[in-house]
C-alpha cells in the first residue's frame, strides 16, 4: 500500500504543484477488479478504493497495518459510489444502492465485495472505504442512501446550496473514531464547505464523485491565511491534515464523500474562517 507520510503547515510554501499533489491528491483509487490503498500517517487513516468489475474482490491485510487480517484492529466506513453493489462480512451480506454506507466495527474478518448490476447507468459498483484504528467493536451497520442526519447547508443566492447526510457520527452509526457522510451540491450551486473550517482536532478527507469526466473541483487546501489550490477529478480524493481548510468549487455539479478521524467527534467542533480573512 502506498505510504504518505505527516507534514506540517510550513511545508506548504516551499512546495510546488507536483509536490502538493503528490502529498494531498490521491487520483488512482478506482481501478476495474482492484484493491487500491493509501495510507496517510495523518491520524492513521488509510482510504482504499475497491472496484469488483467482473468479479468479486476480497480485502486482504497489508504488511503496513501488521495485523492478520485488515479489520483486526481497525474499523472502517464504506460509500458506494458506483451501482448497485454487496458486501459480504463473516457471512452476513448486506447490499449497497449507490450512496449505501456500510459501518464495519474492529474484528471482521472475512470481507468481500461484489457488483450486482454491472451493465447498469452507474456502471459496477465502486467501493471507498475510510479505515482508522479502533479501540472496540461497534456492530457492523448499513444506512441506506439519504438516510441518517440530513442536513440542508447553504443558498442558492451564494451558490452553495447543498445537502448533507451524516451516517457514521456521534448521532447515528457509532464508531471508535470515524465520522462519515456525503455531501451533494444541489443544481446550479457550485461551493462547498464555504465559509470554510479547520479543526485542529481531526484530519478529514474528500471523495469527490459524480462529477463529469471533462469537469474538475478546485479544491483550496492549507493553512487559512496561507491557501493553495488543487484541480481535482471524479473520484480522486484529498488526504486534509487538522491544519488544512478543505473546500472547493465544481466547474459543474458533484457530490464528495466526507470521512474525519482522530481526538473527538464532534461534527460541530469547527474554527471557521470568513473567505475575507483568508489569503
Ligand atoms: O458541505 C459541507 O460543508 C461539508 O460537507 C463539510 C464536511 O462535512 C466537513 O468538512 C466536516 O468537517
Ligand atoms: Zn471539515
Amino acid at each position: 500500500m502506498e505510504q504518505r507520510y505527516a507534514t506540517s503547515p510550513e511545508h506548504v510554501p516551499g512546495m510546488d504543484t507536483a509536490e502538493l499533489r503528490g502529498r494531498y491528491l490521491v487520483q488512482d483509487l478506482f481501478a476495474a477488479d482492484s484493491i487500491n490503498a493509501v495510507y496517510t500517517h495523518h491520524d492513521r487513516v488509510v482510504l482504499v478504493g475497491i472496484s469488483p468489475a467482473t468479479k468479486p474482490l476480497t480485502l486482504g491485510t497489508y504488511p503496513e497495518i501488521r495485523s492478520e487480517y485488515f479489520f483486526a484492529h481497525r474499523e472502517g466506513g464504506i460509500v458506494n459510489v458506483g451501482g448497485a453493489g454487496s458486501i459480504t462480512v463473516d457471512g452476513d451480506e448486506f447490499v449497497l444502492a449507490k450512496g449505501a454506507c456500510l459501518y464495519i466495527g474492529r474484528g471482521a474478518q472475512a470481507v468481500s465485495f461484489a457488483s450486482l448490476d454491472d451493465e447498469g447507468e452507474n456502471g459496477p459498483a465502486a467501493f471507498y472505504l475510510v479505515s482508522a484504528p479502533a479501540h472496540t467493536t461497534y456492530p457492523t451497520t448499513l444506512v441506506a442512501p439519504g438516510q441518517g442526519t440530513v442536513r440542508e447547508l447553504g443558498d442558492p443566492l451564494t451558490s452553495n446550496r447543498r445537502t448533507l447526510n451524516q451516517y457514521i457520527h456521534e448521532n447515528g452509526v457509532k464508531s471508535c473514531q470515524i465520522v462519515m457522510g456525503v455531501t451533494t451540491l444541489h443544481p446550479g450551486s457550485m461551493w462547498n464547505t464555504m465559509p470554510a473550517h479547520t479543526h485542529d482536532r481531526r484530519m478529514e478527507a474528500y471523495l469527490y464523485f459524480d462529477l463529469p469526466p471533462q469537469a474538475r473541483v478546485i479544491h483550496i487546501m492549507g493553512e487559512p491565511t496561507e491557501t493553495r489550490h488543487l484541480v481535482v477529478g471524479n473520484r480522486e480524493a484529498i488526504i486534509s491534515p487538522s491544519w488544512s481548510v478543505h473546500s472547493g468549487v465544481g466547474s459543474e455539479s458533484y457530490s464528495f464523500v466526507w470521512a474525519m478521524a482522530g481526538e473527538n467527534q464532534s461534527f460541530d467542533d469547527m474554527d471557521g474562517f470568513s473567505i475575507a480573512d483568508m489569503r
